[in-house]
């Protein structure tokens, strides 16, 4: 069931919280009459107000929240928490809305503020946390799976979307805001949630987007290159993730200690660490050893301490999906829910997961003609995972298409084309998001690299509605082309404009012209 064009999922029958009492408890002075005034839920974005909310004005990088008051008051809002100038700001608009002022940045008491009015600090279900650069997404949607085998109601908030029971909205950022998060908990706990999964990124940790929130177990799966545009070097992008591991935030964590960013962060960890090898002869808790794999999925052993262990598949291709699987089982073995408890509900041991966007089968599977997959991944590294992958298991020649953000960490653009390049037979250039950036400068970039690799035939078709119905063109039975990057989005961003544009629904539309699909 969608929630039609609700940006958040939030509580239906929230209890009120006095204004008053949220202004003494955290020491915040007041613009306006608090008598008897209550709210039932806080928003940070004016679009998102309900009736009965607390608007947080907040001041960012482009603008300043209150100066969307306004809208806040139209939509129901009871009051606004600001700082000094929202307040201000707020004032001279003649916004005739209580108001909080805080000294600190509102952002610092989200979290917290959050947490009272949804009451979510004291609801506890199993609080299960993924960070990483690639895969996220991906070992939230197994835990879901997991946890509704071993009998567990799942909650779970990934890049792609926010799920309760059978209530889903699409995601806007990858980890929500705290606002968000602490409304979305509150209605799994209405919702009977025994078990939630969450994708971490590294903004959220130095964002406070995670304030309010304790995990039982964390998760790191790996690390590269990606966001130094907003991190500045590698170095604090790292630390960004090493600060999740610390007991402010968790209790315990599973770390994969194939790299030396893994073994770092099971090394600089301040929680107890559990570590996952799956590399032979790595010094580990946990050992994943692949069994057999085709484009179809991942056959996988997982073996642990004291005879642990659990015969499973994935239905996706890539060793990594098994190394997915196997963080997931772990981390669920650490919250306390026996690997055979897990193995019950799973039917020799299958793990039946489907992941919106991530190397998502657009033709049937097992289909004779070429294979088409759309994916997510726009990393140097999920490029080297995916492409590895594939040399693995496709039995024909590989077709690489993948356009890269505008706007974003330009400083991966030539290795994704080399890497790209290095790994198929022919890769497309295409678009992605430009957004303010001259599309030909971005491909530029990735043409660059890709011819740097001088392995792949490399061509640029800018038009991804042409990229797809070339790629189909080019491909024979048993070819497989992967087309990275637009995963489950439904939009393009151009020049500051949000185009409709679903890579799977253009793709599936050009398979059925070329007769590949019915
Ligand atoms: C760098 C960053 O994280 N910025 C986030 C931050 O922006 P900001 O503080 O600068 O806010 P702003 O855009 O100036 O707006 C100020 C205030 O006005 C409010 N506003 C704004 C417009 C309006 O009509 N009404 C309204 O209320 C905003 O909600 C905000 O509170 O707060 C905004 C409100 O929540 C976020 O939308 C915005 O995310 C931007 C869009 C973003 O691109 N973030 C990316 C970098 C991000 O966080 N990515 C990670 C990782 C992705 C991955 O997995 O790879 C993620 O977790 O998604
Ligand atoms: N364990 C992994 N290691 C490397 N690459 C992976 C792994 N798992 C998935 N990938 C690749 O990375 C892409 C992105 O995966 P996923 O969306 O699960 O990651 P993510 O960390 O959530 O990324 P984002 O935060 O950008 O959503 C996948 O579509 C796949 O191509």
């Amino acid at each position: 069931m969608s929630t039609g064009d609700a940006l958040s999922i939030r509580p239906q029958t929230p209890t009120p919280f006095s204004l008053a009492e949220l202004a003494t408890r955290f020491g915040l002075d007041a613009r306006g009459s608090l008598e008897g005034v209550v709210v039932t839920g806080v928003s940070l974005d004016s679009r998102d107000v309900r009736a009965g909310d607390l608007y947080i004005g907040m001041p960012g990088a482009k603008r300043h929240g209150a100066d969307f008051a306004a809208q806040a008051l139209a939509l129901g809002a009871h009051a606004m928490l600001t700082d000094a100038a929202g307040a201000e700001r707020a004032g001279e608009a003649g916004i005739a809305l209580p108001i909080l002022i805080s000294e600190a940045h509102p952002r610092e008491l989200l979290g917290a503020v959050s947490a009272a009015v949804y009451r979510t600090d004291d609801f506890a279900p199993k609080m299960l946390g993924v960070t990483g650069t690639n895969g996220k997404t991906s070992v939230v949607y197994i835990l879901a799976e997991l946890m509704q085998a071993a009998g567990l109601t799942p909650g779970l908030s990934s890049t792609a979307e926010r799920r309760v029971g059978d209530e889903v909205i699409p995601a806007n950022l990858t980890s929500p805001e705290a606002s968000e998060l602490h409304g979305l908990l509150a209605r799994m706990r209405e919702r009977d949630v025994d078990a939630v999964a969450i994708e971490v990124s590294a903004q959220a940790v130095v964002r406070h987007r995670l304030d309010g929130v304790h995990f039982d177990v964390v998760a790191f799966n790996n690390f590269s290159q990606d966001h130094l545009d907003e991190f500045g070097d590698l170095e604090s992008y790292f630390a960004a993730k090493l600060a999740l591991f610390t007991p402010e935030r968790a209790a315990r964590g599973v770390v994969v200690v194939d790299s030396a960013y893994g073994q770092r962060i099971a090394r600089e960890s301040q929680i107890p660490v559990t570590r996952l090898a799956t590399e032979y002869g790595q010094q580990a808790d946990w050992h994943l050893a692949i069994t057999a794999q085709t484009l179809d999925g991942v056959s996988f052993v997982l073996q642990g301490p004291e005879g642990a262990h659990f015969r499973g598949s994935v239905p996706v291709f890539g060793r990594f999906m098994a190394e997915n699987a196997a963080l997931a089982l772990i981390m669920l073995h650490e919250a306390g829910v026996p690997l055979e408890q897990v193995a019950a509900g799973l039917e020799r041991g299958r793990i039946p997961v489907y992941i919106p966007g991530r190397l998502e089968e657009m033709t049937e599977p097992g289909s004779r003609g070429p294979r088409f997959f759309v994916d997510y991944g726009h990393t140097p590294g999920s490029f080297e995972a995916m492409l590895e992958a594939l040399g693995e298991v496709a039995p024909g020649k590989i077709i690489f298409m993948f356009g890269a953000d505008g706007d974003r960490d330009t400083t991966k653009r030539e290795e994704m084309g080399r890497i790209a390049a290095a790994g198929a037979d022919t890769v497309i250039i295409c678009d992605y998001h430009p957004r303010s950036e001259p599309p030909e400068a971005i491909r530029a970039q990735l043409l660059a690299g890709a011819r740097s690799a001088n392995h792949a035939e490399v061509i640029e078709e800018g038009d991804p509605r042409k990229a797809v119905r070339l790629a189909i063109s080019l491909a024979e039975a048993g070819d497989v082309i992967l087309y990275a990057g637009p995963g489950h989005e439904d939009h393009q961003e151009i020049a500051g404009q949000f185009l409709p544009y679903s890579a799977r629904d253009e793709v599936r539309g050009a398979l059925r012209e070329a007769g590949l699909l019915q």
